[in-house]
């Protein structure tokens, strides 16, 4: 018998790509689950099947660095703050933080169906009664329009978002005087696309980085010391937190500065929810 429950939970993460860089992502998870019923005529009780495996992943790889540890220029080291990633294609990258920000894959590149059956296997390693396999699918969201890919970090975050380096693929919605304006959408999502956004208040100023055009970001949250530091062209600083509600504040400023028009902006953090956020010229 096999049981499945699509869309069971989410994953946002960030990655690195060597073509790419730094790359924010959102998969949905679905579950296929084979094995024998017991006398309750059930395989596996939904209400639980849902929080064990949400459970697993979220104490997992979500809300970690992805690193795929054999692509070119990935090096790891300990650092004092606890593993210190370092990649030097497509750009120059150092990250370092708690051990538990990061999660190491021994691949040349990170993709959504290896990582479907490294995840899978994990999940296999501790199967709950009559389970004989789990097959965990992860796909992106299906976008009919302008999306994006971001990376950031919350340092007042009490949970995992407070990794400096997590991220979220997200649908970007625009309205400029009342009308959705879909060339505009693709136009902020192109320019959004792989960056890293970062508050000002967390930049470091650092003479001789800088003058090499690296953005250095620094700060303490519960989990422990962050560091990022990244080519200052890959990222965007705000004036504040990178709050979903600040991004979508922020946008709609930008934009309506930008347009001289009535702006208001549906900015998506992942799948499903997101803040709204309006600004006139
Ligand atoms: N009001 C806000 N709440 C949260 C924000 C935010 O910007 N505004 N941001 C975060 C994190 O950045 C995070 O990446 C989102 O985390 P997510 O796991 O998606 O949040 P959930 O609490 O919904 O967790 P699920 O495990 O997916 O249910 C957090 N909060």
């Amino acid at each position: 018998m096999t049981l499945f429950v699509n869309a069971l939970t989410q994953i946002d993460a960030s990655l690195w790509c060597p073509t790419r860089g730094l790359v924010g992502a959102s998969w949905h998870v679905d579950a296929e689950l084979d094995g024998e019923l017991g006398e309750d005529g059930m395989l596996f009780d939904f209400g639980e099947v849902k929080p064990w495996i949400k459970s697993r992943l979220d104490a997992g790889a979500d809300h970690t660095l992805l690193v795929p540890t054999r692509a070119p220029g990935v090096s790891v080291q300990e650092c004092s703050e606890g593993l210190c990633i370092r990649g030097s294609t497509p750009y120059p990258m150092e990250i370092r933080g708690p051990r538990q920000a990061f999660t190491l894959l021994p691949w040349n590149a990170i993709d959504a169906e290896r990582l479907s059956t490294h995840f899978s296997a994990e999940l296999m390693r501790r199967p709950p009664p009559r389970v004989n396999d789990i097959r965990l699918t992860l796909r992106e969201e299906t976008i009919d329009g302008a999306a994006y890919c971001y990376s950031h970090g919350l340092k007042r975050h009490a949970g995992n978002c407070q990794r400096i380096a997590h991220g979220h693929r997200s649908c970007l919605h625009i309205w400029k005087n009342g009308q959705r304006d879909a060339q505009l959408e693709m136009d902020w999502a192109n320019w959004l696309a792989d960056r890293y956004l970062v508050d000002e208040e967390d930049i470091v100023t650092d003479g001789d980085t800088e003058t090499q055009g690296l953005l250095t970001s620094r700060y303490q949250a519960p989990q422990g010391r962050f560091f990022l530091r990244l080519p200052a062209a890959r990222c965007a600083v705000l004036p504040s937190p990178t709050t979903v509600e600040h991004i979508a504040t922020w946008l709609a400023t930008e934009i309506a500065r930008d347009s001289r028009q009535r702006i208001r902006v549906q900015a998506f953090e992942g799948i499903n929810k997101g803040a709204i956020a309006e600004a006139g010229p």
